[in-house]
């Protein structure tokens, strides 16, 4: 039987590049005719995810084609794959002359979307694999669908109260917890034109499961009322043996040594994903939070690169110059402060008895995993609505903020910090018990039998279909 060929193109982004390349090993797992070919685009400004990227082990039926760097300094991850379109033609002519296998398709990260005009030429279907939740999905539509349709001007929703009522979601959307973006000029119309672009999508797969997130899947079932394609639950797909760009170093063994010594659920882990870093004010508070509240204490703490520089954030040099004065010392042997973590593998230990996450969607999906409560600290992108879901729509957060956000001036007090993780600790209240429940929802998706399994064979057979 002839082989079928699927192009992949993930963002240089960790939180999209990892799970996406996880999809793509999925995908040639449950099916021994399919072989892919990834595009991979290192960006220069993350050294990690760089090396990460080189070290990718390539197969007989997966290969990595890297495109050439461009100057991606100045690039939203919303546009810079416009670019990079004429290379990825270039190289799928080669690639389907040398080939005897036929392409079945593209799958496109959701930033990506735009590659759907080259899988045009060729004539072959594109499916968007989006890295998010499938509310954050049905939101992202909704916005895009009342702005088009009706022609509802989204700055009424600016660091408001007032709620928009959003089919894929139960509750109203309160305009604070909205993605900042939709917001700036310069960024709603690449995001719209997104939005526009899932919809002539042939399927979306979506990086979640039906158990947690029922109501929004349920809704996508019924295509006529969503008028989008199918949408494909295929998730939690982690990076679990990855830690994605941890390099198992000395470092690393040093701080799982460290969770060994801890008793169980007596940590609380704080790490607020790959672009998280806080100015120095805030760092303060955090430290006199930790303090009061006494709990032991692992933090990944990283400092933002320079007031006008793009790029993600480094190590501290010296922790004394940011944190309070005779921290370290007073904490000594009671926390813990990092840099870049081995994430899942602290989620992983036993020791670990609560989040202070950024809402990032991979953090949200490896804590459930592990059966981790999370407290919300969102950043950017489309991490106050994941905050506002885990807490109100699901019950499976706590709250620290819903509305944080990175640029914003606003400081959080040491107090309302403490109040946060003071309730994430506490043990055995319902919000901890609800997890361990979609913990155990979690693990089952995936495998046989499972929903997101289902899906991923549905999904499959409609890709083998395209070639026959
Ligand atoms: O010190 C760290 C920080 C992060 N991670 C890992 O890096 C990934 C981070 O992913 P995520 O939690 O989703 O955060 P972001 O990197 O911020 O992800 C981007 O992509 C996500 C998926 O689309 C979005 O939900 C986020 O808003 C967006 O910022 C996770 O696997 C973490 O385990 C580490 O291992 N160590």
């Amino acid at each position: 039987m002839k082989k079928v060929e699927l192009v992949f193109v993930p963002s240089p982004g960790v939180g999209h590049l990892a799970s996406t390349l996880k999809a793509a090993n999925l995908l040639l797992g449950r099916h021994e005719r399919i072989s892919i070919t990834v595009f991979v685009i290192k960006l220069s400004s993350d050294l990690k995810i760089a090396k990460y990227i080189d070290s990718l082990p390539t197969s007989d039926r997966i290969r990595f084609i890297h495109l050439r760097p461009n100057d991606d300094s100045n690039d939203s991850p919303l546009t810079f794959i416009e670019k990079y379109k004429p290379h990825i033609k270039e190289a799928v002519s080669k690639l389907t002359a040398n080939s005897d296998s036929s392409l079945a398709g593209f799958v496109l990260d959701m930033f990506c979307a735009p590659v759907i005009d080259v899988a045009n030429e060729f004539g072959v279907p594109s499916y968007i694999f989006y890295t998010s939740s499938a509310a954050s999905l049905g939101f992202w539509l909704y916005v895009q669908f009342i702005h088009d349709e009706q022609h509802v001007d989204l700055t009424q929703f600016k660091d408001s109260n007032t709620e928009l009522v959003v089919p894929t979601s139960v509750n109203s959307v309160p305009g604070r917890v909205f993605p900042s973006s939709f917001f700036e000029k310069e960024r709603l119309v690449p995001l719209l034109a997104h939005g526009r672009r899932f919809r002539e999508s042939k399927g979306i797969m979506v990086n979640s499961f039906m158990e947690l997130e029922s109501h929004a899947f349920n809704y996508f079932g019924h295509s006529e009322s969503s008028k989008t394609p199918p949408v494909y639950p295929v998730g939690p797909i982690l990076g679990l043996e990855g830690d994605v760009v941890s390099d198992g170093s000395i470092g690393d063994k040093e701080i799982m040594k460290w969770l060994d010594d801890q008793a169980p659920e007596s940590v609380v882990f704080l790490c607020f994903g790959s672009g998280g870093g806080f100015p120095e004010d805030q760092v303060k508070e955090i430290a006199c939070a930790l303090e009061h509240t006494g709990y032991r204490f692992l933090w990944s703490l990283r400092q933002l690169p320079p007031k006008g520089k793009m790029g993600p954030p480094s190590d501290y040099e010296d922790l004394a110059q940011v944190l309070p004065t005779g921290f370290l010392d007073r904490t000594d042997g009671i926390g813990k402060i990092i840099g870049w973590a081995p994430q899942t593998a602290i989620l992983g230990h036993p020791a670990i008895g609560g989040f202070v996450s950024h809402c990032g969607w991979n953090s949200i999906l490896e804590s459930l995993w592990f059966g981790v409560p999370i407290a919300t600290w969102p950043m950017y992108a489309e991490q106050q609505f994941n905050a506002f879901a885990m807490v109100i729509e699901l019950g499976l957060a706590v709250e620290i903020k819903m509305d944080y956000k990175k640029d914003s001036e606003i400081i959080v007090s040491a107090k309302d910090i403490e109040k946060g993780i003071k309730c994430l600790m506490e043990h055995d209240n319902e919000v901890r018990m609800k997890v361990k429940e979609m913990s155990e929802n979690s693990r089952k998706a995936l495998s046989d039998g499972g929903s997101s399994s289902f899906s991923l064979d549905r999904l499959i057979q409609d890709i083998i279909n395209n070639v026959i």
